[in-house]
């Protein structure tokens, strides 16, 4: 593993701009231990490599390989809890890997969009941790109930600008995004003048200019048209890496997900694969109905 690593280690530290001496004292180890495995000289031991992993927001796998393996921990939720007025999580525990497809499930006010928000690191835990092994400044990507847009800009003004902070610049690749998402007409419409299912394609768009490891979605498909639905449903399955979607859009959600989490009373209630869910001949929907209620009687 020495040379790979050796190079990984020096390269991530100084993209989280660390200094040999900043790495050591978070690791509690010597600054010449920092040497020795940078020169390949010595390795650190399993658990330093966790640590290391990170501090420096990536995989293991990536760390000690230079690539990722997509059944990679990409998160490891722990003890999470939050409470507004009234608790909300009460003890979440969660491994995501990069190959999952998750679709969130739960009842209105059950805690989707805090546990989202705990994750990308919006909100922070009551208690708890959330372990994560990517860069969340690169690796992730994040589309929210609200559309994040700048109204006084026109439809490609704000598409460039995005390429232009994501570093996807090309204006050919602008002009097929815009195409693709049948945004073509409000090219030069200004963002606050579009209809709520536009402004929701263009946050979409947005959301997906740059690949990611982790994909999150919040209720993407609120106010779009059924077009635009089918159109979200089938680009969706062509995005790689994780995702995890909330959603109550039930009409095609079988044919997108991997993994099922139903979270009910602040807890994942049902953590199931989606290919178990078919086994038992029930649509996912069918499954929501059976376990949402299910809990809800026995409670
Ligand atoms: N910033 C906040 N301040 C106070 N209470 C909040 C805040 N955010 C969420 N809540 C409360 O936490 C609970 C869970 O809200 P959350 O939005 O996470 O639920 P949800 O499962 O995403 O619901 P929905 O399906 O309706 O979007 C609700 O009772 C909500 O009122």
């Amino acid at each position: 593993m020495k040379n790979i690593f050796s190079h990984q280690l020096i390269t991530l530290r100084r993209r989280k701009k660390l200094s040999q001496n900043d790495l050591a004292r978070k690791l509690y180890v010597s600054r010449q231990s920092i040497s020795k495995w940078e020169n390949g000289e010595n390795e650190p031991g399993i658990d330093k490599l966790i640590t290391l992993s990170e501090i420096l927001g990536v995989s293991l796998d990536f760390l000690i390989l230079g690539k990722d393996n997509m059944n990679d921990l990409i998160l490891k939720i722990s003890g999470l809890t939050k409470a507004f007025a009234q608790p909300v999580l009460n003890g979440i525990d969660l491994n995501i890997y990069g190959k999952d497809r998750i679709a969130l499930l739960g009842s209105n006010g059950a805690g989707k969009s805090t546990l989202v928000k705990v994750i990308y690191g919006e909100l922070q835990p009551d208690t708890g941790r959330v372990a994560s092994y990517i860069n969340n400044k690169d690796d992730l990507n994040v589309m929210t109930q609200d559309d994040v847009l700048m109204e006084d800009l026109k439809v490609i003004e704000q598409v460039q600008l995005a390429a232009l902070i994501d570093k996807v610049y090309s204006e050919e690749f602008i002009e097929q995004l815009i195409r693709k998402f049948r945004l073509e007409k409000q090219k030069n419409t200004f963002v606050g003048k579009l209809s709520g299912g536009q402004k929701r394609r263009l946050s979409l768009l947005l959301t997906l200019l740059r690949d990611s490891k982790l994909l999150i979605l919040d209720e993407p498909t609120v106010g779009m048209d059924l077009e635009s639905i089918d159109f979200f449903w089938r680009y969706l399955d062509h995005v790689g890496g994780c995702v995890i979607t909330i959603t109550h859009d039930f009409n095609q959600i079988d044919k997108y997900f991997s993994r099922v989490l139903l979270l009910k009373d602040g807890k994942i209630m049902q953590d199931v694969s989606v290919d178990k869910i078919h086994s038992h001949n029930q649509t996912i929907e069918q499954w929501y109905r059976q376990f949402n209620n299910e809990e809800e009687h026995v409670k």
